[in-house]
């Protein structure tokens, strides 16, 4: 059923690229090619046939045009497509990003993109509204998640789509001329990958997935058509080969966290008086993702209970408290005068000097949040998760003895209670498990591999974009 669906949708590209292609960029009244956006925004840009060896055209922030002259090794481009659906997809391309200018410098010219928001019309350049709405209705989601699971059914889906959107999605990628395509984000594969066939590039451009769920991640991540498909764990790479992937394909590195996290050493002691913290009292970080989701209010209410010793009159320990991009959360925290010491703060650029202030973490079942609290050795309490691709995140710290699982605010106060009080030796036993978790070095081997790869396809210029058959005749 699934092959069919492929070869219909196959077909619907055929039809919507058909034999005139035409339409995607037009020729201006000078003669030089100009290049639509569905935003309206005419680009000047060179076909790929008029593309020398020695220069060609960037113009990444969108507003200004540069020139970019090339020496004999020529700087690689590498896109890598991701959606602001919560924060991890984002934290993860922005960590591949740091680690190719860290490990490469200027071998590589990473840009990072939302190609559906800036290229596409609805539903898919309104994905983060959609998604939010979606997760809020938890059911909604659950049914949307494991509804679409099935290969034939999201390839109708995504077929559909493509049919509206393939030459929008082909513009967008073709815009940053990549050598390099790398996919963070679920719902990225199968439209690139289509592109990049029916423009004959498939050969050329190495595109692999980076995935960014621990455990239960939805099938749209495993696409038999990627150069490689980066697992963060062993669960994922069976399933992605319970799901059609070669082994050749699969590689289990860890999840790519930001370098800032993986490298930096930080001590408590001065993260603690940078950030005007008690310098004695133990602290617990409290936090819901990007978007600030799950019970944090009343936890925090619970907490102050629990941490505060009201025979001696004297906190316990301290709080803080990230509410993300919730400004609700963070005003309705704010007003309330506490009995504790608690910090609460917004959108944070550092989370890393946080988590290295603090000696637990209380968070919804978010991978980047996990993977990030694993390499600061942060002992763990999962207090929500988003059904479908957060709920094996749950088994995958707690069976590994990094944390525990529970709904309640008052449970999770008590058990911060404890461990602060008289079960320190279960706090510093849980750290130890959560730092042989972590997996600091995972985005500087993504990297790394996906640099090898590039390297066995030989010198640069085999692989320019000197097309005679394809994109070249669009224009
Ligand atoms: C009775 C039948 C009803 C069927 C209704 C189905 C209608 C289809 C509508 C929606 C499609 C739902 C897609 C599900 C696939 C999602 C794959 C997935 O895992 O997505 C996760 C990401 C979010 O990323 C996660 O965020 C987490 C934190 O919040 C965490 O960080 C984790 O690591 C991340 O992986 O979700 C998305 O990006 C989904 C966005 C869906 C928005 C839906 C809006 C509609 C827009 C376009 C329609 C696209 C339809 C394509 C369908 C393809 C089928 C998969
Ligand atoms: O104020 C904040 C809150 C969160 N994050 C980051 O946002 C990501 C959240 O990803 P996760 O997968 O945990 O959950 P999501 O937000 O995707 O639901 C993590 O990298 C966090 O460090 C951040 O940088 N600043």
């Amino acid at each position: 059923m699934a092959t069919t669906v492929m070869a219909l949708a196959e077909k619907v590209l055929e039809r919507v690229y058909g034999t005139s292609k035409s339409a995607v960029s037009v020729t201006s009244g000078d003669g030089e090619k100009t290049h639509r956006h569905t935003h309206h925004h005419i680009h000047r840009i060179k076909s790929y046939d008029d593309i020398d060896d020695d220069v060609y055209y960037s113009d990444e922030d969108e507003s200004s045009l540069e020139l970019i002259q090339i020496g004999a090794e020529r700087t690689k481009n590498v896109l890598i497509l991701m959606s602001d659906t919560g924060g991890g997809h984002r934290a993860s391309a922005e960590a591949i990003r740091d680690a190719f200018k860290i490990e490469f410098g200027d071998k590589y010219r990473v840009i990072v993109k939302d190609v559906w928001k800036e290229y596409t019309g609805w539903p898919l350049n309104d994905m983060e509204r959609s998604y939010k709405f979606m997760v809020k209705h938890v059911q909604l989601w659950k049914v949307a998640f494991h509804s679409t699971s099935p290969k034939w059914i999201h390839s109708c889906y995504l077929a559909a789509i493509a049919a509206y959107y393939a030459k929008e999605v082909e513009a967008g990628l073709m815009e940053y001329k990549p050598e390099i395509i790398i996919s963070v984000h679920p719902l990225m594969q199968h439209i690139p990958l289509w592109v990049l066939k029916w423009q004959e590039l498939q050969k050329r451009v190495l595109f692999v997935t980076v995935i960014t769920d621990l455990n239960t991640c939805h099938p749209t991540w495993f696409h038999p058509g990627v150069n490689r498909c980066y697992c963060p764990s062993q669960e994922v790479a069976k399933r992605a080969l319970f799901d059609g992937l070669d082994e050749s394909q699969v590689r289990v590195f860890g999840l790519p966290v930001r370098p800032s996290f993986a490298r930096a050493v930080l001590v408590k002691d001065d993260l603690r008086k940078e950030l005007e913290m008690d310098q004695d009292l133990r602290a617990v970080l409290l936090m819901g993702g990007g978007e600030g989701m799950g019970p944090v209010k009343e936890t925090a209410k619970a907490l102050e209970e629990f941490l505060y010793d009201k025979e001696n009159r004297k906190p316990i320990g301290q709080m803080v408290v990230i509410c993300g991009r919730n400004k609700k959360l963070a005003s309705a925290l704010e007003a309330i005068d506490w009995k504790i010491p608690v910090k609460v703060r917004g959108f944070e650029t550092q989370m890393e000097k946080w988590m290295g202030a603090c000696d637990c973490i209380i968070t919804k079942a978010g991978p980047g949040t996990i993977a990030e609290s694993l390499i600061r050795s942060l002992p763990i309490i999962l207090n929500d998760y988003i059904p479908g691709q957060e709920k094996g995140n749950v088994p995958y710290v707690v069976e590994n003895g990094a944390g525990v699982f529970t709904r309640s605010p008052k449970e999770t106060a008590r058990i911060v209670g404890e461990w602060f009080s008289t079960k320190t030796d279960e706090l510093e036993q849980t750290s130890d498990n959560a730092r042989k978790l972590a997996q600091p070095e995972a985005v500087f081997d993504i990297v790394k591999d996906i640099d090898e790869l590039s390297e066995q396809r030989g010198p640069l210029a085999s692989v320019s974009y000197n097309l005679t058959s394809s994109f070249a005749s669009l224009v």
